[in-house]
């Protein structure tokens, strides 16, 4: 039984209420207070393990099983000129992935994590969203059903990325769609300036097409995202319904599961934002989201990259979690006062 026979199917997972375990987040919460460390001492990381027991509803969180997927899927405004690079790259590069050549490949077995890669049509790209809707109803939801089917049921947590050569021109369509504003167009794979106001002049032109049909966060998503977006966003919400945290990766990912947080107040608990992008639309995205980027270290990759580099910090985070003794156990004085 797919996740999301129908559209309907799709927006009522993507509307009903989270799941998330309040008592085992409890959990971590109350026995961070004995450990050996002043109560809250260690930041982020007593959240962040708290956050992996609340999704995995599990009193004691594990990253046994990390799966890193990468979707790909090929866009029609690539014709634009929005991109320096050919739309083939999309394909060569998921070949690159399979033979191991690539950055994800390295940073995805420094995590720890498997890695897959799903290749969405290749050789039908979307159609030009600054003419017509970038996929039919059908298009979409098969891309987000693609996306929902390929998370595993057995899964610790899950970091998503993507490739598709012009879909941060579909990222930022997106971004403007769902938050509103201009200027969400960025270098994407290394524009010069020249090049990064075509792409504004491309998004802008792309809204003002669509202009009636931008109430509906999951309309958004079929007319401006792209098959790969879509499968994000398919993943995503399959997660939460499964229980699995998931990292995002850069402005692509995020703004391809972003949706979700439209719909849903809570669309988005399960999911943390990995790292910064140096793609600039990424800061803004992530404040709308009320997110705040676990690393910020200049990448503007995508393909997943961010996302794994933040597993070992959550590796961190549960070691100490799982590792530390209580003051009762290390025979170390509690506060004074
Ligand atoms: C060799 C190569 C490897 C990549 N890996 C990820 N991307 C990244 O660049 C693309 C988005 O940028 P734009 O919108 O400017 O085309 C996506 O495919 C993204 O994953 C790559 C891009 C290239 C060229
Ligand atoms: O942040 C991203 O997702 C990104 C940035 C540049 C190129 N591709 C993806």
């Amino acid at each position: 039984m797919p996740d999301f026979p129908t559209l309907a199917a799709l927006r009522a997972a993507a509307l009903a209420p989270s799941a998330g375990d309040d008592a085992a987040a409890g959990a971590v919460i109350a026995r961070q207070a004995v450990l050996t460390k002043p109560p809250g001492s260690l930041g982020r990381l007593e959240s962040l393990v708290a956050w992996l027991a609340r999704w995995q509803r599990r009193p004691v969180p594990r990253l046994q099983r990390v799966q890193v997927l990468v979707f790909a899927g090929n866009h029609g405004v690539a014709a634009q000129g929005v991109s320096p690079y050919p739309a083939a790259v999309t394909a060569q590069m998921v070949h690159n992935f399979a033979a191991g050549g690539a950055a994800i490949n390295a940073l995805a077995a420094q995590a720890g994590g498997a890695l897959r890669v799903v290749p969405l049509r290749l050789d039908r790209p979307t159609a030009d969203f600054t003419a017509a809707p970038a996929m039919t109803e059908a298009e979409f939801l098969d891309a987000a059903q693609q996306g929902a089917a390929a998370v595993p049921a057995e899964c610790d947590l899950l970091c998503l990325g993507e490739m598709g050569i012009a879909n941060t021109t579909a990222a930022a369509a997106l971004a403007a769609a769902l938050f509103g504003g201009t200027g969400w167009a960025g270098r994407g794979t290394g524009l010069d300036a020249a090049g990064v106001a075509h792409k504004e002049e491309v998004v802008r032109a792309a809204l003002a097409r669509h202009a009636a049909a931008l109430d509906d966060p999951l309309e958004v998503a079929r007319r401006l995202g792209g098959h790969e977006l879509a499968a994000i966003l398919g993943a995503t919400l399959a997660a939460r319904r499964r229980g699995i945290p998931v990292l995002l990766d850069g402005f692509a990912v995020t703004a391809a599961a972003a949706p979700l947080a439209l719909l849903a107040p809570d669309g988005l608990d399960h999911a943390a934002a990995a790292h910064l992008s140096a793609e600039s639309g990424h800061r803004r995205l992530l404040a709308a989201l009320e997110m705040t980027p676990l690393l910020d270290l200049g990448l503007r990759l995508g393909e997943g990259s961010g996302a794994a580099l933040a597993v070992p910090l959550l590796r961190a985070a549960l070691a100490c979690h799982t590792g530390m003794a209580s003051f009762a156990e290390a025979g170390v004085a509690g506060r004074a006062a």
